[in-house]
């Protein structure tokens, strides 16, 4: 099924140059589909505020800019001419990565991402500066890979799961804009469409900063998947119709026990495909896995500023001085989930027994 699906055209980030003068391009997310334009990370300070920002966004891209935004981080100390100590160099590692690990709190593949880059560091003690630079490069290029083979994998076992000629809902934004492939859920969706299950998608607009109406919207259409875009509040109301056979989503932290933490709304997502006795997936590779966490609520959850609900695209809508609460994230429980594909398999039914044994851990 793999081979018939081709990778989206655009790249959420690239790489470009070497890894003391190089730079992250990142796609700007927050003004697509209107303009695609690009960003240059060419400080930590520019990746931190893109991804604060959600100008590169989705838990497995977050943890790509992350590992990048260390190489770029520690590029200040190589002036020319200058003698960089071993000392100085972890001091920087450590400051930088500190800092990139504040920027967001719930996707997981940051603090994974980060953790990765620093255990280079340790594995190499008696590395040079300039070395461990080189190698720390080489691992976030690693990362960078490793997700794009984990995109093809969620896939091909996405979309085995999934039912042909009807219509799948999904929540949020999760395909090559929100990772370094094809995408979580997304892949599932394009490699069903490629193996002409004749899916139609409908897409929920994911209040409040519509991922799903800006960019899954923009993604499907890019790639020629049928679509239809919904509010969030449709969702119950096409599952009534009998128009969706199954939902699909991504996820930012999952937990030992399969309780999966994703946009806000996922929550509803699930429990409304749970009294209509549809299957409600979750696609997420092995780096989205928190298993130092049993529970769903353990999971820090990001509250985001409240011009994000008031001022929808800058346009002030509720009255000033309004209260608002604006949680980005919910979870699924795992009694609400019917499978989480991983790279590594499928975990069927989603036990905390299950987890262990698909993820080896
Ligand atoms: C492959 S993406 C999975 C999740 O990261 C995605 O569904 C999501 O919730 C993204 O949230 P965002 O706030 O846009 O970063």
């Amino acid at each position: 099924m793999s081979n018939s699906v081709s990778l989206p055209s655009y790249r959420a980030l690239e790489w470009q140059g070497d890894e003391l003068t190089g730079s992250l391009k990142l796609i700007d997310q927050t003004v697509l589909p209107t303009q695609l334009k690009h960003i240059d990370g060419n400080t930590v300070e520019l990746i931190w505020e893109a991804i604060k920002q959600l100008k590169v966004r989705g838990a497995p891209a977050i943890g790509v800019a992350a590992a990048y935004g260390i190489v770029v981080g520690l590029q200040p100390l190589f002036q020319p001419g200058a003698e960089v100590s071993r000392e100085e160099f972890d001091r920087q590692l450590a400051r930088v990565a500190k800092y990139l690990a504040e920027s967001r709190p719930t996707a997981v593949n940051l603090f994974w991402a980060i953790q990765r880059m620093e255990q280079v560091a340790k594995d190499h003690p008696q590395c040079s500066a300039a070395d461990l630079q080189q190698r720390l490069l080489l691992e976030a290029q690693a990362i960078e890979t490793e997700d794009r083979a984990m995109c093809a994998r969620l896939g091909e076992f996405g979309a085995s799961l999934l039912p042909a000629n009807t219509g799948i809902l999904t929540h949020c934004n999760t395909g090559g804009l929100a990772t370094a492939g094809d995408g979580t859920a997304f892949a599932a969706l394009a490699h069903a469409h490629a193996a002409g299950k004749q899916i139609h998608v409908y897409a929920d607009e994911t209040r409040p900063l519509l991922q799903g109406a800006r960019l899954t919207m923009w993604e499907l259409m890019q790639r020629g998947i049928p679509c239809t875009l919904i509010t969030d509040s449709m969702a119950g109301q096409v599952m009534k119709e009998g128009r969706i056979g199954a939902a699909i989503i991504g996820a930012d932290r999952i937990t030992a026990r399969g309780d999966a933490a994703n946009k806000i709304g996922t929550y509803s997502v699930a429990v409304l495909c749970h009294y209509h006795k549809i299957p409600f997936y979750v696609s997420a590779p092995s780096s989205t896995f928190d298993l130092t966490l049993l529970e769903g609520k353990s999971i820090p959850i990001e509250e985001r500023v409240s011009t994000e609900i008031t001022h929808p695209g800058g346009v002030q809508l509720a009255p000033t001085g309004a209260n608002v609460y604006n949680p980005a994230f919910d979870f699924a429980p795992a009694e609400l989930i019917t499978a989480i594909i991983t790279e590594k398999g499928i975990i069927q039914p989603v036990t905390e027994a299950n987890v262990r044994k698909v993820l080896g851990a």
